[in-house]
């Protein structure tokens, strides 16, 4: 496998309160890789830190500390000439695809002004219908409009499309689906796919959904409170090893289960709520107030667990998997 994008130890702080006198930390020694021609999914609940580190990734946001490695290099370190490189290597995909474009320009314009900024081909019209075909859209149906006469996932086609239109090496796809119905979102899972084995573009699949990470994940990353709770290949998601992970696969809903009661629904909401400012500041793990298996003994509300390789490729971030 060979790497193209890497995070070592990212650490992003924010400032919070009254006049941002104190600071927390939304995402904290994060490391993972991204291999040419794979998808990683990067699964978390809301608020877990998956937006933050798409926008370091994306150069959008500076990392309080770590660095991220593109083919080699720190991104942060980039020439204006390696910059350029990588804006458009490096393409993002958002979740609300009618926010992503002008609501003023047609799809024509909205292709044609990008071809126009990365000199993508010779031939802009032919580029521009190949990166629609490309992502099953018939150019007629889409070349004319306006963002608000297409569906959603039509959108999120012509979205992809227009990263599609600089060759990237990299898509940073954050929710991409989270807004379509569920045919549309396994069509666009569908579409990375492919680009992975068509054209060997590697996907950062970010999603709150473990069953769209499981889909096409080649590498899954779970994060939690921004922490990388556990990591490996997709078999990760078969025999979860973090109390986290095992949890996180059980909210799954199936068919033959019924959604909570209101009850229910409030008391979590309720516990969430007090969690989350103690959670913040905690020096053990951070997942301890809800894990079944959090102990005294173990350190496990007063040491901060290091990511440990379990078995080859497989990390885990909890006491339990500690070898005495
Ligand atoms: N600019 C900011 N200033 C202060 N806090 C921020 C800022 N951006 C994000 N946060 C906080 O950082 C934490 C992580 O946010 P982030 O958006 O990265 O999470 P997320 O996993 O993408 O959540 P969601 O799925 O809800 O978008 C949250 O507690 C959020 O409130």
């Amino acid at each position: 496998m060979v790497e193209l994008l890497r995070l070592e130890n990212v650490t992003k702080e924010y400032s919070r309160g009254l006049f941002g006198g104190t600071r927390f930390r939304a995402v904290e020694d994060v490391s993972f890789k991204v291999d040419k021609g794979k998808i990683l999914a990067l699964i978390g609940e809301s608020g877990s830190g998956k937006t933050t580190i798409a926008r370091i990734i994306l150069r959008i946001l500076r990392p309080t500390s770590g660095r991220v490695i593109f083919e080699g290099k720190d991104i942060f370190a980039f020439d204006a000439e390696e910059s350029a490189a990588y804006y458009r290597n490096v393409q993002g995909i958002f979740q609300d695809p009618y926010s992503s474009f002008n609501p003023l320009k047609t799809v024509d314009d909205i292709l044609e002004l990008t071809c126009k900024k990365y000199t993508c081909s010779e031939y802009p019209e032919n580029a521009i219908k190949q990166v629609l075909e490309r992502v099953g859209l018939d150019p007629q149906s889409v070349l004319g409009k306006f963002p608000h006469q297409l569906s959603g996932g039509q959108l999120q086609r012509v979205s992809i499309a227009r990263a599609l239109l600089v060759k990237p090496r990299l898509l940073v796809a954050d929710e991409p689906v989270s807004m379509l119905d569920a045919s549309t979102r396994v069509d666009i899972l569908n579409i990375l796919y492919d680009l992975k084995t068509g054209e060997n573009i590697s996907t950062l699949l970010i999603t709150h959904d473990v069953s769209q990470a499981y889909y096409v994940g080649d590498e899954i990353v779970v994060l939690y409170r921004g922490h990388v709770m556990e990591r490996g290949d997709a078999t990760i998601l078969e025999k979860p090893l973090h109390p986290y992970t095992t949890n996180l696969l059980a909210s799954v809903p199936t068919l033959s289960s019924r959604w909570a009661t209101e009850e229910k629904i409030r008391a979590a909401r309720l516990r969430l709520e007090a969690e989350e400012e103690t959670v913040y500041t905690t020096t053990g793990c951070k997942y301890a107030s809800r894990c079944p298996y959090a102990s005294e003994k173990l350190g496990c509300f007063t040491r901060k667990p290091p990511e440990i390789e379990v078995e080859p490729g497989h990390f885990v971030r909890c006491w339990l998997y500690e070898r005495r």
